[in-house]
């Protein structure tokens, strides 16, 4: 597997090709304010392109209903999903809204002009099969795709129609969860190997360069023989540094998964009683992942329908929510990651950043020039918001709290953020 494959990164970042160069004190949720200085960095600020590469790539066997899962989740994804194997190929990849009810709280009491939610990108794969790391069905090509997502969506089928062809036969989640499993175990033991061999003939001679090999090569030696053994990478504990020596080569087996058991319409209502739904929910708990069970074909249907006819829709197959808001949420927090809010009257919108980030780290995520010239961040959280009714009536209360550049941003933070640059 090429080592240049660039894994993402798993903050979204605004690229800020134009930096902010005027000296001035911001506080962000007041950018609705008409000074000069607050126009010209809204004008920069609408320039900027939000790069969204948090991303979660759904992967399982040919024909299990990923690409219907994708559509649905996407809403207008447009996946070509069909009953046929290998019916996708290139990648197809949707950004997805992650539903919030605190952002509409917060945007009726600020009276922003639009609440814009937190997102993460949803790569539909195309399916992988027995022998893949050895170039079997669409082979190596689509391992390198998975290399490219930050987190896994496994479908495993849970729903038995015999109009819909099983690329080994018969409905069995267990096979299926291993066939993956292991398919990606290779890939990862053929890169392993091929790196440590590298590892060992380095002839680095800079101290600090050796002491990153070598911390690489620590992990890569514990990592090898969990592989061995058909165990993933994540199983391993690694110290701080043998995470980073190892992070360039995008294991596939150290993404975190959930699984997701796609069951009939007739078993939505009791998705416990499918014997091939509890086959899902041992092993996902054996695996220490996440299991959500949703109907692809159910939701796929639900988004051809008017909103008021969803309810009644559900009502009628005895369930009284969709899943996907589920599977979003549960994939948000599979990744690691917490929201914080600004709210002014322009906008409320959720920023998503990585749990432990200091305040200037997540006001980075805004711009790098929040970060750059960090301050300040005044700060309360989401409940004492509410409870107070605005920023000026949460300071009045001291519930709003000056935080300097340790800060750690906890999740449901309302901000503002104060700099220099
Ligand atoms: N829960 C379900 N119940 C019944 N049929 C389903 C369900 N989920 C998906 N299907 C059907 O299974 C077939 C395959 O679906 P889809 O094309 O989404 O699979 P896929 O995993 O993307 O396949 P490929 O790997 O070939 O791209 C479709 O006919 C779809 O309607
Ligand atoms: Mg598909």
């Amino acid at each position: 597997m090429a080592r240049s494959i660039l894994c993402s990164h798993l903050i979204p970042s605004i690229s800020s090709s134009v930096p902010l160069k005027s000296s001035l004190l911001l506080q962000w949720p007041n950018l609705s304010k008409t000074s000069h200085s607050m126009l010209l960095i809204n004008r920069r600020f609408s320039a900027a392109k939000i790069s969204m590469s948090l991303r979660a790539g759904i992967v399982g066997l040919p024909n299990v209903g990923k690409s219907t899962l994708f559509n649905a989740v996407v809403e207008n994804g447009k996946a070509q999903a069909a009953n046929f194997p290998f019916c996708t190929i290139e990648p197809n990849v949707g950004i997805v809204a992650v539903p919030d009810p605190r952002l509409n709280v917060l945007s009726e009491i600020s009276k922003s002009k639009k609440a814009v939610p937190a997102s993460i990108e949803f790569v539909d794969i195309a399916g992988l099969v027995k022998g893949a790391s050895q170039g079997e069905g669409l082979g190596n090509k689509f391992l390198s795709h998975i290399r490219e997502v930050d987190s896994i969506i496994q479908v495993v089928r849970c729903f038995e129609d015999n109009d819909i062809i099983h690329v080994n036969g018969k409905v069995d989640p267990k096979s299926d969860i291993d066939v993956i499993n292991l398919e990606l175990v290779f890939s990862d033991l053929d890169q392993v190997e091929k790196r440590l061999d590298k590892l060992k003939k380095s002839k680095a001679s800079n101290p600090q360069t050796k002491m990153k090999e070598e911390a690489e090569k620590s992990a890569l030696e514990k990592i090898v023989v969990a592989l061995m053994d058909g165990r993933p990478a994540r199983s391993i504990s690694l110290t701080d540094l043998e995470k980073d020596g190892i992070r360039h080569l995008c294991l596939l087996t150290m993404k975190p998964i959930i699984y997701v058991a796609n069951v009939a319409e007739s078993d939505l209502a009791e998705p416990g009683s499918n014997s091939h739904v509890q086959d899902v929910t041992n092993l996902a708990s054996e695996l220490q992942s996440g299991l959500i069970t949703v109907s692809a074909q159910v939701e796929a249907e639900l988004t051809e329908l008017p909103p008021e006819e969803r309810i009644e829709y559900l009502a009628s197959l005895g369930v009284n929510e969709s899943g996907l808001g589920n599977l979003i949420r549960a994939t948000y927090n599979l990744l690691g990651l917490h929201t914080y809010f600004t709210s002014g009257e322009k906008e409320t919108k959720a920023w998503t950043i990585r749990s432990g980030m200091t305040a200037p780290q997540a006001a980075g995520v805004i711009h790098s020039d929040f970060e750059r010239g960090f301050i300040r961040a005044e700060t309360v959280a989401y409940d004492d918001f509410v409870a107070a009714g605005s920023f000026s009536a949460a300071r009045e209360k001291g519930l709003l709290r000056s935080e300097g550049k340790d800060y750690i941003v906890k999740e449901g933070d309302v901000m503002l953020f104060r700099f220099n640059v």
